[in-house]
């Protein structure tokens, strides 16, 4: 232990997990944090003897070898080294999270589909037992694709820690609060934020209001990054600064724990006798981290034509295909509606990509009806779709005066894989059977009569 540290000064500078969200600006900053002063050694990763009796830990978010610029790491300073747990793994079964490849042969993902928010349930359900995963695609073996789910949160987990190995979470609430007790620190988020959980990162969730609902994207493949802004220049969208880290924290409490291992879509658990939040300091490049949507600066039209909806990109993950996302996350935010002599609203279209949309809160323009906050829907790739009637009409006879879209925020996960819906999208979650109906009624306006000038 380090001499010059008085017994005193140790008491005030413990911050344990669980009481204080503390962060740090920055996206994939290089970041240090210490929760006692000196726990974090200087000059070097691996010295002979840590202060304070600490271990030294790696954890890789690359590759060894992965280029400079994507190279992603961090080195822990924890109470004992992660590997030390009591049990071997067992195999559990969570029924409702679902990984690609995952194709219910009596589903027809084929579709343009809409849903209504999933409900509470009147169980007490906590972050493992109450993810819904409503689509699945590409195939977490081979690190392609993602899934999206519905949380739905009402218990904390106790004594009860949980990571991925199988992918990075997105975390988009739309009701209630959560804390992410994590091993690099506390991440606390509410509707209109969002949350990265890196791949790896052990945690638990806890209820700070519930219930909670919100949306995940759980990305198999290669991490988020910011978006190229190409000659948009420095500036804009998302601003790196705007993203926010923990700051290191930790418990030192002994206690029969439970963890809980996503691998290869199959969950295990085992026993370990302590909180594995047990990281005093920390030091690198992977981290988790939450963003406002409200500090998100839109760019868009000022003149005429409605732009494609990924100058609107706040996060995208490289699919190793140039400018062909694995996913991009796209945010519909209140703006302002200037374009002269246009149809405002998105036009009609069919995307190679496929596209899944969340409702935050608000009214979304092409779907003035039926798309309601909590609500999700799916344009699954090469399958048309655009603005409904309502919207139609509404659009093409406006006055267009500028005007500000307020009261409005939805998303996109979208990918370049079909996306498959669950078995619980497709029969247990509310679908709107009518979705389709929405554009039943576009009329023939064709003005032409042959013959006539
Ligand atoms: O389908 C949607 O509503 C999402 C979307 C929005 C937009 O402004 C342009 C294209 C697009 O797919
Ligand atoms: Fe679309």
């Amino acid at each position: 232990m380090n001499k010059d540290i008085s017994p005193s000064q140790l008491k005030s500078a413990a911050t344990p997990v669980g009481t204080v969200a503390g962060y740090m600006p920055g996206f994939g900053n290089d970041f240090e944090t210490e929760a006692l002063p000196g726990a974090l050694p200087q000059g070097m990763n691996s010295p002979q003897k840590v202060n304070y009796g600490l271990y030294g830990e790696q954890l890789s978010g690359t590759a060894f070898t992965a280029p400079i610029h994507q190279n992603e790491r961090t080195w822990c300073y924890r109470i004992r080294p992660s590997v030390k747990h009591t049990h071997r793994f067992q195999k559990i079964d969570l029924p409702y999270w679902k990984s690609a490849p995952h194709v219910d042969p009596d589903v027809v993902s084929l579709g343009q589909y809409r849903w209504d928010p999933v409900p509470h349930s009147t169980e007490g359900l906590t972050w493992l037992t109450g993810m819904r995963t409503m689509t699945t695609a590409g195939d977490v073996n081979t690190q392609v694709g993602m899934a999206s789910h519905i949380y739905l949160v009402t218990d904390s987990m106790v004594d009860a820690y949980f990571y991925s190995a199988d992918s990075e979470l997105l975390v988009v609430p739309q009701e209630g609060r959560l804390r992410f007790c994590t091993e690099l620190g506390v991440i606390d988020i509410e509707p209109q934020e969002i949350a990265i959980i890196p791949r790896g990162l052990v945690y638990r969730v806890e209820v700070l209001e519930g219930p909670a609902r919100g949306f995940v994207c759980e990305n198999y493949g290669q991490k988020f990054e910011l978006p190229g802004r190409g000659p948009i220049g420095a500036n804009c969208m998302a601003n790196p600064r705007d993203f926010k880290a923990p700051v290191a924290a930790f418990e030192d409490r002994d206690a029969p724990s439970t963890v809980t291992v996503k691998w290869a879509s199959q969950f295990h658990e085992t026993q370990i006798g302590h909180s594995p939040l047990d990281v005093v300091a920390w030091h690198g490049n992977y981290a988790p981290c939450k963003y406002d949507l409200r500090t998100y600066c839109p760019v868009g039209a000022i003149m005429f034509d409605h732009p494609d909806p990924s100058i609107f990109t706040v996060l995208t993950a490289p699919s190793g295909v140039e400018g062909t996302a694995n996913i991009d996350f796209v945010l519909f935010r209140d703006r302002w509606m200037v374009a002269e002599d246009t149809f405002r609203p998105p036009w009609y279209h069919k995307n190679v990509m496929s596209e899944l949309m969340g409702n935050i809160y608000g009214i979304y323009d092409a779907k003035p009806k039926g798309f309601v906050p909590g609500g999700m829907s799916l344009h699954n790739m090469m399958l048309p779709h655009g603005p409904d009637k309502n919207a139609f009409e509404g659009a093409s006879n406006a006055d267009l005066t500028a005007e500000k879209l307020e009261n409005t925020m939805s998303f996109m996960f979208e990918t370049r894989f079909p996306q498959h819906l669950t078995t619980f999208a497709a029969h247990e979650a509310p679908l709107q059977d009518d979705y389709i109906d929405c554009w039943a009624d576009i009329e023939k306006k064709f003005d032409w009569t042959p013959g006539k000038k």
